[in-house]
């Protein structure tokens, strides 16, 4: 059974779709990366799982229910506005929001320490966040979402107000999520992480899915160049959308550039050069990247690399 299902679901503000005819599935275990630039409707559709605002139509299953209170204890949620109670200790925080997700206080102490500790944070579990950094209090944050060990994690915009070690030490705990059977959608302007950690990826546009799948069949949407060395004859193989002869580097070679369509294969390329004695002196192919492919189907407005 999916954790998570959203079939059909249209949000309207005004005239304003900010999301429109969406479906998608998450199983257990799976890291769903959410993707689009600004305004792209990523913050309403986790609003909507978590029950803050309801869609305009369309229905969304949440472990196996409607979206409301009775599920919270199965959820975890960063929110992209980050924001705690700036006296209150990095410990009573966890705890509060534990106890807000069914927990006991002494478990949700436990698992609030156990979690401080593992971020780094042992020594400041007393401390007010208004004592804290910027980043420890987002640790503290990212600690109190998943103090209740939840089935379904939602974080919105993880990554951002971030240095490279805690990004390091999220990437972490979402795949620590995951293989503890978790479902796991985080949305993101930054490809990078999308890369490493989805398992598959919604690219949204205005409300829109403009393409669901893994990264390989993402790359798959966009020709791949091969860099090639060889002599005349690489031209003609076929399986090739397009073929540049490039420097004459001697003897009889040349630098080649060449395009394998969308649905094509580098590979049936290079055994058919190799089978029909096309001599080759370097043969590399470059695939397109999340973020070509990204600009590409929803364009380039606020998207990092
Ligand atoms: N409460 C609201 N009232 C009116 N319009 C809204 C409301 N919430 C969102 N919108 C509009 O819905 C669209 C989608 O917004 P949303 O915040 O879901 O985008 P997003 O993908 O999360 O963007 P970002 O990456 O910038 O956070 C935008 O056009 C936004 O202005």
């Amino acid at each position: 059974m999916s954790i998570l299902t959203v079939e059909n679901v249209t949000k309207s503000f005004a005239d304003v779709k900010a999301v429109n005819d969406l479906s998608f599935a998450v199983e257990p275990g799976e890291i769903y990366g959410f993707l689009g630039g600004n305004g792209a409707g990523k913050t309403t559709t986790l609003r909507m799982v978590l029950d803050i605002i309801r869609p305009t139509s369309g229905s969304i299953s949440v472990l196996g229910g409607s979206p409301d209170r009775d599920n919270a204890a199965g959820i975890g949620f960063l929110p992209e506005e980050r924001g705690l109670y700036k006296n209150m200790t990095a410990i009573d925080t966890i705890v509060y929001f534990g106890r807000l997700k069914g927990m006991e206080a002494g478990a949700a102490r436990k698992a609030g320490l156990d979690l401080l500790e593992r971020f780094g944070l042992g020594d400041r579990a007393k401390s007010n966040i208004a004592d804290m950094s910027k980043g420890m209090a987002q640790k503290v944050q990212l600690a109190a979402s998943i103090v209740n060990d939840p089935e379904l994690l939602l974080l919105d915009e993880p990554f951002s107000g971030l240095d490279p070690v805690n990004q390091g030490l999220l990437e972490d705990e979402i795949l620590r999520a995951s293989e503890g059977g978790a479902a796991i959608v985080f949305s993101t302007h930054v490809m990078q992480h999308a890369e490493r950690l989805c398992d598959r990826l919604l690219l949204l546009k205005r409300g829109e899915k403009r393409f669901e799948g893994t990264l390989e069949q993402a790359r798959d949407m966009l020709p791949s160049q091969i860099e090639a060395v060889a002599k005349p004859g690489i031209e003609t193989v076929p399986g090739l959308a397009q073929a540049t002869r490039g420097r004459d580097v001697g003897e009889g070679w040349f630098e080649y550039s060449l395009t394998v369509p969308p649905e094509g294969n580098a590979g049936a390329v290079l055994e058919h050069c190799t089978a029909t004695g096309v001599p080759l002196r370097r043969f590399s192919e470059h695939r397109a990247s999340l973020h070509e492919v990204f600009v590409e189907l929803v364009g380039d407005e606020g998207v990092k690399k």
